[in-house]
């Protein structure tokens, strides 16, 4: 379960973020919408222990996050703007590098496993510096996946993607999800977060303004909702 308790921050006497207080049980896939500048990013970024808040903490699984915590670093998988791979290694290289550090089982088959999972086998050896943005973001889904965490993080995970791409990662999130995998997704794109969200928090301006469940997949209702209240 991840709680934030009165999440505050402040950046250069801007408020980012005001009193944010979100609970989320395990194995929900929850989107959290809202315009540029809303604050969605920061939040991701404190939950996934990358920033510090200014007042207010985030517990997971009861254990205050703080940074440099590697028993919370195991639980979570982010994916983020930057993919954080190395350019100059290939996919193996990558994935083993990543997979040693959270000291997984099994790591050789489990990187090919993945590899083939997001259609790269046959670049699997290739250095990353040659790949095109889809076959990056694919590669990135699996350097946050690689240790099996039950908690993933995806800031706009979408952005940039050709349809194939697209369909590649939903299909992974899905499966995650079947696994019981808690679910952070911030995306502009409501028609691929009704694709895998059950849950969405709408934000502006640094303050939750909705907190909602929509499990029919209607992604006009989704719109609807958004637009009445975010504009
Ligand atoms: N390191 C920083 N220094 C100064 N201001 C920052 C910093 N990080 C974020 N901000 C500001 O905080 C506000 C919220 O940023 P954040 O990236 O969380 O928004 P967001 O909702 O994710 O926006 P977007 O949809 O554009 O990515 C913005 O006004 C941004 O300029």
């Amino acid at each position: 379960m991840i709680k934030t308790v009165t999440l505050n921050k402040t950046i250069a006497e801007k408020t980012i973020l005001n009193d944010i207080n979100i609970t989320v049980n395990q194995g929900e896939t929850i989107g959290i919408l809202g315009p540029n500048g809303a604050g969605k990013s920061t939040i991701l970024k404190i939950i996934g222990g990358l920033m510090k808040p200014s007042f207010g903490h985030v517990m997971i699984d009861n254990i205050p996050v703080k940074e440099n915590n590697l028993e919370i670093k195991k639980k979570i998988g982010f994916l983020a703007h930057n993919s954080y791979l190395y350019e100059h290694l290939s996919p193996v290289e990558n994935l083993t590098f990543f997979g040693k550090l959270y000291q997984v089982n099994q790591l050789e088959y489990k990187v090919k496993e993945l590899i083939r999972e997001v259609g790269l086998q046959f670049f699997m050896n290739e250095p990353v510096r040659s790949f095109s943005r889809g076959m990056i973001q694919r590669l990135a889904i699996v350097r946050a996946i690689v240790h099996d965490p039950s908690i993933l993080i995806l800031d706009e995970p979408h952005t940039g993607l050709d349809q194939q791409a697209s369909r590649i990662l939903n299909e992974l999130i899905l499966k995650k999800k079947e696994q019981k995998t808690t679910i952070l997704m911030v995306t502009h794109d409501l028609a691929q977060a009704i694709e895998t969200c059950d849950r969405f928090i709408l934000m502006k301006k640094g303050v939750i303004i909705d907190d909602f469940v929509l499990e029919n997949k209607n992604v006009h209702q989704l719109k609807e909702i958004y637009l009445r209240q975010v504009g």
